[in-house]
């Protein structure tokens, strides 16, 4: 599952390091963020094991856009804590960031690139030398059935294509965890399917996948659940775990229960009082 290649004297990783796996892939404790009198995450607590497929579900506004752009240090997180495999974000950005891929959920592609240019491009940002990072680019392509497009022009991919080429991209560097932020959307039920089964191979790689989504066709039984409303982890745990916490058997009815039962004031509901 989780294999090194060594060839020559270089090494050619084909999943994430191996000696990581201790450690979750991200922990979040206690985390809380306002845009001036609005409070955008309340305490925020939540972990993603390491080879996990994670959802973090909630409706528009619950704040996960924000939470991931605290992970990735977009914005400074001055409470609480934020570890990707147990290396501080702050005081060890290096290591902590080396570590993780993200997609975003606005499209971040330069269309005049061509396929090839952009994962070049990326893995340089990355200090990957050029021979490594051709071996990458291919094994990423690889993976997200781009290979015959290496030499378009990205304006020419379809939606679901150039979807692929950020998670591709996302993964360059060979992060152990990757965050994605709804990215499913706008793309038809065929790309999405086929989109959510390719990332959810990358598990079975060993990395930890925390995907955002207010979608609930998008979760199985078998993954994490994170219930985000209002800037507030609602429930946490496996999905039968908030099945059960909720009271009931269907993942919607439980949704809905939990948001009900988190009754008054939720954050961000202060500045629209
Ligand atoms: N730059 C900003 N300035 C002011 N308020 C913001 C800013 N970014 C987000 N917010 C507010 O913070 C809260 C959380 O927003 P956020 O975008 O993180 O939610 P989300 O779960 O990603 O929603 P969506 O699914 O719509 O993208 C919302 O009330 C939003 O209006």
């Amino acid at each position: 599952m989780l294999k090194s290649l060594a060839r020559g004297t270089e090494m050619f990783l084909t999943g994430p390091e191996t000696g990581l796996m201790m450690q979750p892939a991200l922990r979040i404790n206690g985390v809380s963020h306002t845009f001036g009198t609005r409070t955008a995450l309340d305490r925020v607590s939540l972990t993603v094991p390491a080879g996990s497929f994670t959802a973090l579900l909630g409706l528009n506004g619950a704040g996960k856009t924000t939470l991931f752009s605290l992970v990735t240090r977009l914005y400074d997180s001055t409470s609480g804590q934020i570890e990707v495999f147990g290396f501080d974000v702050r005081r060890e950005a290096p290591a902590a960031l080396s570590r993780l891929g993200i997609v975003f959920q606005a499209r971040t592609l330069d269309l005049d690139l061509t396929v090839r240019q952009s994962l070049l491009y990326h893995a340089a940002l990355h200090g990957i030398g050029r021979r490594q990072a051709g071996v990458r680019a291919a094994e990423v392509l690889e993976k997200f059935t781009l290979v015959d497009r290496i030499d378009d022009k990205v304006r020419n991919l379809s939606g679901g294509q150039m979807r692929r080429l950020e998670i591709a991209r996302a993964l360059i560097h060979n992060p152990a965890l990757l965050l994605l932020d709804e990215p499913t959307v706008g793309l038809d039920v065929e790309a999405r399917q086929d989109l959510i089964g390719e990332v959810r191979r990358l598990v079975a790689e060993g990395r930890g996948i925390l995907w955002a989504t207010h979608l609930l066709d998008e979760i199985q039984m078998s993954d994490r659940l994170v219930v985000l409303h209002k800037g507030r982890v609602l429930s946490e745990g496996s999905v039968q775990e908030v099945l059960a916490q909720a009271g009931s058997p269907d993942l919607q009815v439980a949704f809905i229960s939990l948001v009900n039962a988190s009754g008054t004031k939720a954050a961000g509901q202060e500045a629209a009082e």
